[in-house]
């Protein structure tokens, strides 16, 4: 089965600077993935490579089998929270979702949903000046949403959330996967995420580890554990930047 997310030795550098390097692995359906690294790792180039926001300097990053740019309904296919997303403080939370979902052929009423899964309605007619980051979280979070897409990616999604907001999206995200959407998330908040991913790939610029939650904290060791050997002492990897040969989730071809 093609799968919804593959990275295939993503590559991008920006001059000097090699912010991924090699990057392989896929997002089956229905899964919950963690997208996992230190600060500049290259977690928001490879997310924004997979959106077709930054050109590869080589591989390739695809959903759904293509490149997102061709994507005929891409709002149904695949919504995105990302920060730099902009909002205009001046509107309400109500008006800027309503600007979105008109984009994107969308009735109004969708709008009132989205407001509801994501648990801000109450604020909806507020200006967003006023809005916490949590809420605007949320908000990306509802955007993304508009289009009932198959695949959310969502960049580092649990930033500005309280305890509270944290659980709530653990069991959202739960709830989609359930549901047999397939959610792709940057995060740096490894407790919260050992809680929510099956699969997970942390990076450092290049492939530190590729695959199931399970495979690489079965010994009873913490995610953060392991991230952090994986970290200091990357000869403990076992698995190559390709993810072949390991218990990476590759291609069952
Ligand atoms: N447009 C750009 N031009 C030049 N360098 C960039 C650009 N975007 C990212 N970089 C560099 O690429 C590297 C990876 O950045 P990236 O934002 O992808 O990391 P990240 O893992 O998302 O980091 P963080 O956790 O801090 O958000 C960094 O060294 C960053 O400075």
């Amino acid at each position: 089965m093609t799968p919804v997310v593959r990275f295939d030795a993503f590559t991008k550098a920006f001059g000097e600077t090699v912010a991924v390097k090699d990057l392989s692995f896929e997002v089956a359906a229905g899964r919950v993935v963690g997208l996992v690294g230190p600060n500049g790792a290259g977690k928001s180039t490879s997310l924004r490579g997979l959106l077709g926001l930054v050109r590869p300097t080589s591989g390739s990053a695809t959903v759904f089998g293509g490149p997102y740019s061709a994507l005929t309904d891409p709002a149904r296919r695949v919504g995105v929270s990302m920060d730099g997303v902009g909002i205009n403080p001046a509107h309400s939370g109500r008006r800027h979702l309503t600007v979105y979902a008109r984009a994107i052929g969308l009735p109004d009423s969708r709008v009132d949903e989205v407001l509801e899964l994501t648990g801000v309605a109450d604020a909806a007619n507020r200006r967003l000046r006023g809005w916490s980051t949590g809420m605007r979280q949320r908000l990306g979070l509802a955007t993304a949403l508009l289009g009932d897409p198959d695949l959310l990616v969502l960049d580092e999604p649990t930033n500005g959330l309280d305890p509270e907001g944290v659980r709530w999206l653990r069991t959202f995200l739960r709830d989609q996967a359930a549901a047999g959407r397939t959610v792709l998330l940057s995060s740096h908040m490894l407790a919260e995420l050992e809680n929510t991913v099956d699969d997970i790939a942390i990076i450092n610029r290049g492939v530190l580890f590729v695959g199931e939650l399970s495979s690489l904290v079965s010994d009873g060791a913490r995610l953060e554990e392991r991230f952090f050997d994986l970290l200091t002492k990357p000869a403990l990897a076992g698995v190559g930047a390709s993810g072949e040969g390991s218990n990476a989730q590759t291609d069952p071809q």
